[in-house]
C-alpha cells in the first residue's frame, strides 16, 4: 500500500472538522485524532472547565503540546480545534507535517451547527453570530496561510465532503508530508 501523508483539518467552529475527520479516517482506515478530545481526555475535564480555570492561554498551551505530539505520527487524520491556527508554532507544525485542509462554511451554518452545544466557551456570549464573524475575520488569513487546500462544507453532506477530500488528496499518496505545497496565501477562492 502506498504511504499516505497526514491529513490535518483546520477551520472555524462548526465547519465539521470533527465530523468529517472521523468519517474520512474511517474510509481511509487511518487513525483519527481530535485535538479537542485528546486535551479533554488528558485533562480529565471539559474545555469550558479548562477555559474557566486556566484561561484561554492555558488551553492554547495544552493545544500546542497535543498538536506537536499528534503531528509527529504518520498517516493520521487530525481534526484540530477552531483556534489552533492562532499559534505560529501550530501553523508551522501543521504545514510541515502534513496536507492541511481548510474546511469552510457560512457563518449562518456555523451558528446553526453550534447553537445547541455549550462546549464552546468562545460562543457563550450575548451575540455568538458577531463573535463568529469577528473570529473569521481575524483567523481566515491564518487558515489560508496554513492550508494546502480549501473545501466548502456548506449545504453538503459529510459524505460528499469526504469524497471531495479523498479525490483532491489522492495526488499526495506516496509523498512525504514535506513534499506538500504549504500555503494558499495569495490564492483567491
Ligand atoms: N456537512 C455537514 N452538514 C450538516 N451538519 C454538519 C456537517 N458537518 C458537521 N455537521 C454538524 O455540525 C455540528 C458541528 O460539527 P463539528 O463538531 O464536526 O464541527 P467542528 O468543526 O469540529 O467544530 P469545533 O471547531 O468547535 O471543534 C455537529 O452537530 C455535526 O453533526
Ligand atoms: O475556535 C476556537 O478558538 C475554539 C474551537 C473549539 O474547537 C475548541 O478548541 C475551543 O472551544 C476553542
Ligand atoms: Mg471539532
Amino acid at each position: 500500500m502506498q504511504a499516505l501523508p497526514n491529513l490535518f483539518l483546520i477551520g472555524p467552529m462548526g465547519t465539521g472538522k470533527s465530523t468529517i475527520g472521523r468519517a474520512l479516517a474511517a474510509e481511509l482506515q487511518r487513525d483519527f485524532f481530535d485535538s479537542d478530545h485528546v486535551i479533554e481526555q488528558r485533562c480529565g475535564c471539559n474545555i469550558p472547565w479548562i477555559f474557566d480555570v486556566e484561561g484561554e492561554a492555558g488551553f492554547r498551551i495544552r493545544e500546542t503540546q497535543v498538536i506537536d505530539e499528534i503531528t509527529r505520527r504518520q498517516g493520521v487524520v487530525l481534526a484540530t480545534g477552531g483556534g489552533a491556527v492562532m499559534h505560529p508554532t501550530n501553523r508551522r507544525l501543521l504545514r510541515e507535517r502534513g496536507v492541511v485542509i481548510y474546511l469552510s462554511t457560512t457563518v449562518e451554518q456555523q451558528l446553526r451547527r453550534t447553537a445547541r452545544d455549550r462546549n464552546r466557551p468562545l460562543l457563550q456570549c450575548e451575540n455568538p453570530e458577531q463573535r463568529l464573524r469577528d473570529l473569521l475575520e481575524q483567523r481566515d488569513p491564518l487558515y489560508r496561510e496554513t492550508a494546502t487546500l480549501m473545501v466548502s462544507t456548506d449545504r453538503r453532506s459529510p459524505r460528499s465532503v469526504v469524497a471531495e477530500i479523498r479525490r483532491r488528496t489522492r495526488r499526495y499518496a506516496g509523498s512525504t508530508a514535506y513534499d506538500c505545497p504549504s500555503s494558499l496565501s495569495g490564492y483567491s477562492f
